[in-house]
């Protein structure tokens, strides 16, 4: 289910700073029609913490709605940091929607006990497969491989979009001997050539939204097992990805999308800047 390369859409905006929904499906169409597996509403890439609720029904109704016609997955991000109301969120998924990515509660350090009755309470109660979003560098919290591996074990936890800034031991017990029916995706768009050379899925990767098929191509020639083609585009697409996250994502992105005429502005909200001309061009 989800295997492949996603692509966590940029919510663009108008000129009038309204979301530009018109921009948020032909951007999804194409990355779909690109090679992308599946789309994430509602990322940190989306800006969710900016949106308001009529702002995320339309993002995610838009996407759901590109995702029906080319059967894709869609899936959406929640970042709540209490369990009730996650729960709610959860619930209250509209159609569509395939799958929840769903961050470690952040900011709270719940502990690793705390964050896996988090999930196993939510595991029982969300109606889509629960994708974890690991990112001790966001969220301040730890999570080893020992307590995925239990986690993994619910039926409705599919995988984890593991981001932790680098190749750690855990990732390394994880993909060393996968738990069944669990997925691990790759979150940091740096790192994904060599977590897919180590048997992850694929991955969760803003980066995606340009030269989406060869990302896709990476993904499938790694699972091919083509060194020789995976490793070139590999190099490839890092410089890529460091070239976008020069700056607070999705800053660099949106520069890059609107001077390809993409989306109407590179407009981003507060606290969020605009990113420097120059890592715009360097990135174009
Ligand atoms: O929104 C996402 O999903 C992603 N967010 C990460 C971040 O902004 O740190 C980057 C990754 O490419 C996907």
């Amino acid at each position: 289910m989800l295997r492949g390369i996603h692509v966590p859409l940029v919510t663009p905006f108008t000129p009038e700073g309204e979301v530009a929904a018109d921009a948020v499906g032909k951007l999804a169409r194409q990355v779909l029609d690109d090679g992308a597996a599946g789309l994430v509403a509602l990322g940190t890439t989306g800006e969710a913490a900016a949106l308001d609720q009529e702002e995320r029904a339309l993002v995610i109704e838009t996407c759901a709605r590109a995702c029906a016609e080319r059967g894709a997955l869609l899936t959406v991000g929640m970042s709540a940091s209490d369990t009730r109301t996650t729960a709610r969120a959860l619930r209250a998924l509209p159609e569509g929607a395939g799958a929840a990515l769903v961050t470690v509660p952040s900011f709270l350090r719940p502990g690793e006990r705390g964050v896996e009755a988090h999930f196993t309470a939510l595991a029982e109660e969300t109606p889509v497969p629960l994708v974890i979003y690991h990112i001790p560098y966001r969220t301040g919290q730890q999570v080893g491989a020992a307590t995925l591996r239990r986690l993994a074990a619910h039926p409705m936890v599919a995988g984890v979009k593991y981001a932790t800034g680098g190749l750690d031991q855990d990732a390394l017990d994880l993909l060393g001997d996968p738990p069944p029916g669990f997925e691990v995706l790759c979150g940091d768009d740096l790192y994904v050539s060599p977590m897919l050379a180590l048997g992850a899925a694929g991955g969760i990767l803003a980066s995606a939204h340009l030269r989406t098929r060869e990302f896709a191509d990476l993904a499938d020639a790694w699972h091919a097992g083509d060194v020789p083609r995976a490793r070139a585009l590999g190099h490839r697409l890092a410089a890529l990805s460091a070239a976008l996250f020069a700056e607070p994502n999705p800053t660099v992105l949106k520069g890059v999308l609107h001077a390809r005429g993409l989306i109407p502005t590179p407009d981003v909200r507060l606290p969020l800047l605009p990113a420097s001309p120059a890592s715009v061009a360097a990135a174009l």
